[in-house]
């Protein structure tokens, strides 16, 4: 996954590198790998800043100063093709036709035959192995096929008209036009999400600024956020707003698991909030627990959730089954989101210093035993024999965290853990922008439950079941007709994904093929852990970039004081 951004302000000299990287920074939990800023200044002239880092790492007050302009895109990059060299970091840019900077969120599927086009057919160099570079190619060769000095909105509508018939996959973009203003396009399924938002000013005119997530417009001061529709592009320039419906007939089909993992609680997706989904997915999930609890003869004292995704619905799930919550793991808020980072030998690594048991939530016996409205009163009670605790997950995957955290659990003194996952058993490989592209890596895949639960270590798995998944997030808005569930059920809405397309991306992207793939002089550092940074010295800019120009000339030239 990874998270776009574009802005345009009225005022052409306007300092939109300050605003784009803050609200980057709201992105983040998109993508930890690479980031990057592009803005348009004075004569359409591009400013570039790009590396591998997080936000923090990457600008600085001097980078945010050397990029001019009052418009701009930007990127956080969770890698799904090509590698996580920083030439790949994002956006991309191409000086013909007109200059053109391009950013996405998602993944392409038929990127063989589209490099073959690409090749033979629009004579157009890719340098990378990375999809976006592709798909900004496609979208530039037909902006180029107009052949006019000038173009137009009409000319872009056709253009991405023609780039959805032969663009295969998930693709939310953000592109700028030097001089001319920004555009925002959804696939014709809508399986990644980006929205637009605007800003009021005192002459009447407004700042306009697109989003992965809305929780971008709530905190930068932006308003009347709505969702690009799928397969829908909006032009907006100083003088002008334009949208269309390019591909009106093509299913509506958002990723699910925006909703279970992916997006912020606070951000609302496609008219339904990400925080009230999964509250629902904790009450849906609670009858389940419910359920076993009286079949099984299950006894639970507490619910325990692993944060952060799974505070929401496990604090839901506690209240419906009467249960204490309680936060028996303490996250280290200094250590990224481990799901998207980099190879599993650093996926593990980083559970254990990100999330620490407490073990006074997990061996004191005589603390939680029953539920919440007696705890005084137990508390004081001696050992008890009832210790069987609840951890809860919004999601099993590759099963790293939950190994590890029962584990932890045991460690601490607890005798029995049942794990409860808010989504049902991923069993499916992701081609959408989600690198999970080899199904022997998920610990669900050709296991039972009960061969899950003895993987990880746990007494038992409660998995949610794909129809009250569903039922979660559709009940806040019936509008959306269906959902990308396919790494549940193996149903890929684009179509053209089959067993041979699967193996090859398995190849091609499994943590083997990668560690293959990588660089083995310098040892890998877990974004957001501390380690080198990549700081100035490693940025890519442009031929006018700063890079190299003393603070003395910079302050010259004015670019800081
Ligand atoms: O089964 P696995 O392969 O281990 O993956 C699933 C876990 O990864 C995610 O947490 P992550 O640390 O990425 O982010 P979070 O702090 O937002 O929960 C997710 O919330 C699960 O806890
Ligand atoms: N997660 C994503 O959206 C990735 C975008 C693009 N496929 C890349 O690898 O850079
Ligand atoms: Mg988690």
């Amino acid at each position: 996954m990874c998270g776009i951004l574009g802005l345009l302000l009225q005022n052409p000299d306007g300092p939109a590198a300050t605003e784009i990287c803050e609200a980057l920074s709201l992105l983040q939990h998109r993508g930890q790998d690479a980031c990057g800023i592009v803005t348009c200044g004075a004569k359409g002239r591009f400013y570039q800043c790009k590396a591998n880092g997080m936000v923090r790492d990457v600008f600085d007050a001097k980078a945010v100063a050397t990029l001019l302009g009052g418009m701009g895109v930007g990127h956080v990059r969770y890698p799904t093709a090509g590698s996580s060299a920083h030439s790949e970091a994002q956006p991309f840019y191409v000086n013909s036709p007109y200059g053109i900077v391009f950013a996405h969120n998602g993944n392409l599927i038929n990127t063989t035959s589209l490099k073959h086009f690409l090749d033979a057919d629009a004579h157009r160099h890719i340098n990378t192995d990375s999809d976006s570079e592709m798909l900004l190619n496609i979208f530039a060769n037909n902006l180029q096929k107009t052949g006019k000095f000038r173009i137009n909105e009409e000319d872009i509508f056709t253009a991405i008209q023609g780039l959805m018939v032969q663009c295969r996959g998930a693709y939310a973009c953000v592109a700028m036009l030097a001089g001319f203003g920004i555009i925002a396009f959804r696939d014709p399924n809508g399986i990644r999400p980006v929205g637009m938002a605007s800003r009021a000013l005192a002459d009447g005119k407004r700042d306009y600024l697109f989003a992965s997530e809305s929780v971008v417009a709530d905190a930068c001061g932006f308003a009347d956020w709505e969702d690009v529709q799928p397969g829908e592009a909006i032009i907006v320039t100083r003088n002008s707003l334009s949208r269309r419906r390019l591909a009106p007939d093509a299913t509506f089909a958002p990723d699910i698991f925006e909703y279970v993992y992916f997006a912020r609680p606070d951000s609302v997706l496609d008219g339904v909030s990400v925080y009230r989904s999964r509250m629902a997915m904790g009450q849906l999930l609670a009858e389940d627990v419910r359920r076993i609890m009286v079949e099984e003869q299950v006894r639970i004292d507490v619910v325990i959730p692993v944060p952060d995704t799974s505070r929401v619905a496990a604090l839901e799930l506690a209240q419906q089954l009467g249960l204490p919550y309680r936060e028996g793991f303490v996250k280290n808020r200094y250590v990224g989101r481990t799901f998207i980072m980099p190879g599993q030998q650093m996926r593990r690594q980083n559970v254990r210093r990100k999330l620490n048991a407490m073990a006074l939530e997990f061996s004191g016996k005589n603390v939680l035993l029953v539920d919440g409205k007696d705890m005084l009163t137990l508390s004081k009670q001696k050992k008890g024999n009832k210790t069987e605790r609840i951890c809860y997950k919004d999601s099993i995957v590759r099963g790293t965290t939950s190994k590890e955290i029962i584990q932890m659990a045991k460690d601490a003194g607890a005798k029995k853990v049942l794990v409860a996952s808010c989504a049902p058993p991923i069993r499916h490989s992701n081609v959408y922008g989600i690198d999970m592209p080899s199904p022997t890596e998920l610990v669900a895949h050709g296991r039972t439950t009960e061969e899950v639960a003895a993987a990880i270590g746990a007494d038992r798995v409660i998995f949610q079941t794909i129809e009250n998944l569903v039922a979660s997030v559709r009940q806040f808005n019936s509008a959306i007709p269906t959902f990308d569930c396919s790494v549940f059920t193996g149903e890929y809405i684009t179509g053209g994904v089959d067993d041979a397309y699967l193996a090859h991306l398995s190849r091609l992207r499994s943590d083997n093929a990668k560690r293959k793939e990588a660089p083995t002089e310098a040892a890998p550092v877990a974004p957001g852990c501390a380690g080198p940074l990549n700081g100035a010295d490693d940025t890519i800019g442009l031929y006018n970039s700063w890079k190299g120009t003393s603070e003395k000339e910079l302050a010259e030239r004015g670019v800081v004081a």
